[in-house]
């Protein structure tokens, strides 16, 4: 009798992998078979990256609650962006360039990288992949420039959820490159009409539903009667985002990334785009830490860092005011 075909060895795990030891970090299927990297963390908590785009889609806390948002007709299928989670803009943000809108990096394959450059890390912090990627025959004819592009997720103990890129301009001719750049996030909201955004107040901006023009924003916290789409110039480190309903707040905190972008699509919007449910605009609110007005600069061998770290806080929700200095200064 002919012996059973033996099954495939399970290829040997990578340096990380045997770092982080499963059940932190695995890979597995995700839709339309794209291959997306799991985090788990204590608790329940888990974040989940696709390498198309690298791509955040998941974040959950410890009542497995999902607190990014990503749109039921998202098309998982390249050269479409995701519609939803943590999309890279970069190199160019919105229209501020002559290349396709938000750049290319968000419908590429990345890879994980096994060994990365050293970045100091909170030891705590074990649920955590690096990602890279490196443009192509193809994207240099595009953008005519060599860069590795690093990308960090990370899970902490407490659910806080952090990206951290590191771009460096690898050009071997000695020409600098300059980018614009945003983490495009889409953050799950209970209701568009209940939340409030602190922190970008009297900040001015420019206004991309009137061609770009620039304005001071005046009064209070935003909130949100119709649609949206502004880039605020030299915003704070921290802004927040009160859900009422929810009674839960979004603390952003960003480093190396002046602007923060507002965006939500809003009715018409949102029926004009195929990858977007016709009701979802009430469900969602884009706040994207970003470089736009002032693009980054680096020459051969310099590299950036630009971070964003998440927070999902229950916020306390006293006869109808929050108090916004203690949201922002925690
Ligand atoms: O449909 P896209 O390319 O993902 O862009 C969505 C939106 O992204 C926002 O960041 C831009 O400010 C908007 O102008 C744009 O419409």
């Amino acid at each position: 009798m002919a012996a059973p075909p033996s099954s495939p060895s399970p290829p040997p795990p990578t340096s990380q992998q045997q770092h982080q030891q499963p059940p932190f970090y695995e890979v597995v299927k995700g839709s339309s078979g794209l291959e997306k990297v799991r985090l788990r963390g204590a608790r329940g908590l888990s974040a989940e990256v696709y390498l198309y785009g690298g791509q955040v889609t998941s974040w959950k806390n410890d009542h497995g609650e999902e607190l990014l948002f990503v749109s039921s007709k998202a098309i998982f299928k390249p050269p479409k962006a995701i519609r939803g989670g943590i999309p890279i803009c970069f190199p160019q943000f919105g229209t501020h360039g002559n290349l396709e809108q938000h750049g290319f990096v968000r419908n590429r394959l990345w890879t994980i990288d096994d060994n990365p450059p050293p970045l100091p890390v909170n030891p705590a912090i074990k649920a955590f992949v690096d990602l890279i990627l490196r443009p192509s025959e193809e994207d240099l004819k595009i953008w005519p420039h060599s860069f590795e592009f690093r990308l960090r997720v990370a899970l902490g103990p407490n659910g806080d959820l952090s990206l951290t890129s590191r771009i460096r301009n690898t050009n071997t001719d000695g020409r600098s490159f300059s980018y614009t750049f945003a983490y495009h996030t889409y953050f799950s909201v209970s209701d568009i009409s209940e939340v409030r955004v602190e922190g970008l107040e009297t900040m001015d901006y420019l206004d991309n539903l009137k061609g770009k023009e620039r304005f001071t924003e005046q009064g209070d916290a935003i909130v949100f009667e119709s649609e949206i789409d502004k880039v605020y110039l030299a915003a704070p480190s921290k802004i927040a985002i009160i859900d009422h309903e929810k009674k839960r707040t979004f603390v952003l905190t960003k480093e190396g990334l002046p602007d923060a972008v507002v965006w939500n699509p809003w009715d018409k919007k949102a029926k004009a785009m195929q990858d977007f449910g016709d009701g979802e605009y009430k469900h969602m609110l884009c706040v994207e830490p970003a470089a736009v007005e002032k693009p980054i600069t680096l020459k051969p061998g310099e590299e950036w860092k630009g971070r964003l770290a998440l927070s999902a806080v229950p916020s306390s929700y006293c006869s109808g005011q929050l108090d916004p200095l203690k949201v922002l200064q925690g």
